[in-house]
């Protein structure tokens, strides 16, 4: 299974959902991705230009990939496997209400499913898992990976 071969990877956030402040934007990702550096040797940096390891984007239906997004609900984001290019990249449906909290699916808690997938996971049939496909408004205050995910993203960076 694709996994980067390095342990400082980098992400740049190329534009904003209006649904949201900007620095409540950051946060969110800042806090997904700071699940998975808990449990792994990974590191993230934030970049503002150039490219970046993992380029994350919002964007609706058609927008230049083979995998056009599908208005409210369904799919709500995807996400593409470590490699060059668009590998690890991590785009997220505009069409969705994104929330801090709840009533909307909330980002921080997609985006840690989708860097699950820039970081190489593929979905989970545990249903606790956070690469379970489905998405469940599960308290994000409360948030925890399960043995799964963290089984997961072990085998492939270690501990
Ligand atoms: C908080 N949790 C999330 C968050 C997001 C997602 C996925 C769901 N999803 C919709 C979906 C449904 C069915 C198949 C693929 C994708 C996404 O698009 C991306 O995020 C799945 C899960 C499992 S969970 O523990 O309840
Ligand atoms: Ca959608
Ligand atoms: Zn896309
Ligand atoms: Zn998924």
């Amino acid at each position: 299974r694709p996994a980067w071969k390095k342990r400082l990877i980098t992400y740049r956030i190329n534009n904003y959902t209006p649904d949201l402040k900007p620095e409540d934007v950051d946060d969110a990702f800042q806090k997904a991705f700071q699940v998975w550096s808990d449990v792994t040797p990974l590191k993230f940096r934030k970049v503002h230009d150039n490219e970046a390891d993992i380029m994350i984007r919002f964007a609706f239906r058609e927008h230049g990939d083979a995998y056009s997004f599908d208005g409210p609900w369904g799919i709500l984001a995807h996400a593409f496997a470590p490699g060059a290019g668009l590998g690890g990249d991590a785009h997220f449906d505009e069409a969705e209400t994104w929330t801090k909290g709840h009533k909307g699916p909330n980002l921080f808690l997609v985006a840690v499913h989708e860097i699950g997938h820039s970081l190489g996971l593929d979905h989970s049939s545990d249903t606790r898992a956070i690469m379970f496909p489905s998405y469940r408004d599960v308290d994000y205050r409360r948030f925890r990976l399960s043995t799964d995910d963290i089984r997961g993203i072990q085998s492939l960076y270690g501990r």
